[in-house]
């Protein structure tokens, strides 16, 4: 299964920094970030590049593409048409990048009613005065564009206010501090959504044979000291360390199943279990990491990716070395 990154949301009143921003990460991270490019119906500023800072399009074409379904999302700003088509976004993701969509609030919006699941991110400018001037001082306004960004600034900032609507609302003051929170907010929400560290399943019993619907545990690699979920054990945790992931059982397992504090597992850094977005595993099926008591080294990856229960066992393969696989779980399992 290709794990697709999740895309990233950047929003914020014009002249806040965004574009600021992104050039500061796109020159840092060539290779990691892809932009989206939008569509507008705005004339094109100096230096900008059709395909390349927007689609420039009339208004009329772009209607008729969005009512054929190619958009995501689509605003009107300032008198002009904005949006991102799904193609736009496909693109990016298909060269194994993190899409950036450049958006206005009416857009994020719409992007939250669909299962697009980026990382949500909001700049703020120091003040209103602050915004005005930066706008004047990038001289593309006119009077009266300026005082339109200006006063949609205000509701923008209202939404941004409020709790949920955004992962990360931060303030573009000191540029260099500004940048560094941005770029460090955006890289530990991609670790977190890595395969590295999905959701799986384990088993713990010692052979395919003996395992029962109790010796498998749900485990959230993001979460440390996630509760186990399942098996009559919600009591007991798990601990987890990040960034390695290293996923031992604490004290206290119960004695009762088979296994105890000591047949513990470790993932190497980048590794992968079993299958993410597990809700259930029925009794007797699969799902499970391969693991029997042995340990996967650095590089491995013990199935992963699937996307709900079930599935065929994946074996007893535990203890492989780097760059092993677990026991196959990956075509065992069902959707
Ligand atoms: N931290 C900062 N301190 C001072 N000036 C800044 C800072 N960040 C950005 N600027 C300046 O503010 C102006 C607006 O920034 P930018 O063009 O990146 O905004 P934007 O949010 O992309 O605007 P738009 O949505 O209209 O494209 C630019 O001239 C930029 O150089």
């Amino acid at each position: 299964m290709v794990h697709s990154l999740r895309p990233l949301v950047l929003c914020g009143p014009s002249g806040c920094g965004k574009s600021t921003l992104l050039r500061l990460l796109f020159d840092e991270f060539p290779d990691k970030f892809g932009f989206s490019v939008s569509h507008t119906t705005r004339s094109p500023r100096p230096g900008e590049v059709d395909g390349k800072h927007y689609h420039f399009t009339t208004r009329d074409e772009m209607t008729a593409a969005i009512e054929r379904g190619e958009f995501i999302e689509s605003a009107v700003f300032s008198n002009n048409m904005y949006g991102t088509s799904k193609a736009a976004v496909a693109a990016v993701q298909a060269q194994g990048k993190i899409c950036v969509l450049d958006i206005e609030v009416e857009g994020v919006k719409q992007v939250k009613q669909t299962d697009l699941n980026p990382i949500y991110i909001f700049i703020k400018p120091p003040s209103m005065e602050e915004l005005e001037k930066r706008l004047r001082d990038r001289n593309t306004e006119t009077e009266e564009s300026l005082q339109r960004r200006l006063t949609t600034a205000r509701s923008e900032l209202a939404y941004a206010d409020i709790p949920g609507n955004f992962d990360l609302v931060f303030v573009n003051d000191n540029l260099e501090k500004a940048y560094a929170r941005f770029r460090d907010f955006i890289l530990g929400e991609e670790e977190k959504s890595s395969p590295s560290s999905a959701d799986f399943w384990c088993c713990l019993g010692t052979t395919s044979t003996d395992r029962t619907s109790d010796d498998y545990y749900y485990m959230s690699a993001n979460i440390p000291n996630t509760n186990i979920s399942s098996g009559g054990l919600d009591d007991n945790q798990l601990s987890i360390d990040q960034p390695s992931c290293q996923v031992e059982l604490s004290a206290g397992i119960s004695s009762d199943v088979d296994c105890d504090s000591g047949r513990g597992f470790g993932l190497g850094g980048g590794d992968s279990l079993g299958c993410s977005g597990v809700n259930s595993v029925p009794e007797g099926s699969g799902g499970d990491s391969g693991l029997s008591d042995g340990n996967l080294g650095g590089g491995d990856s013990g199935g992963g990716g699937c996307g709900d229960s079930g599935g065929g066992d994946c074996g007893d393969s535990g203890g492989g070395g780097g760059g092993d696989s677990g026991g196959g779980c990956d075509s065992g399992c069902g959707d």
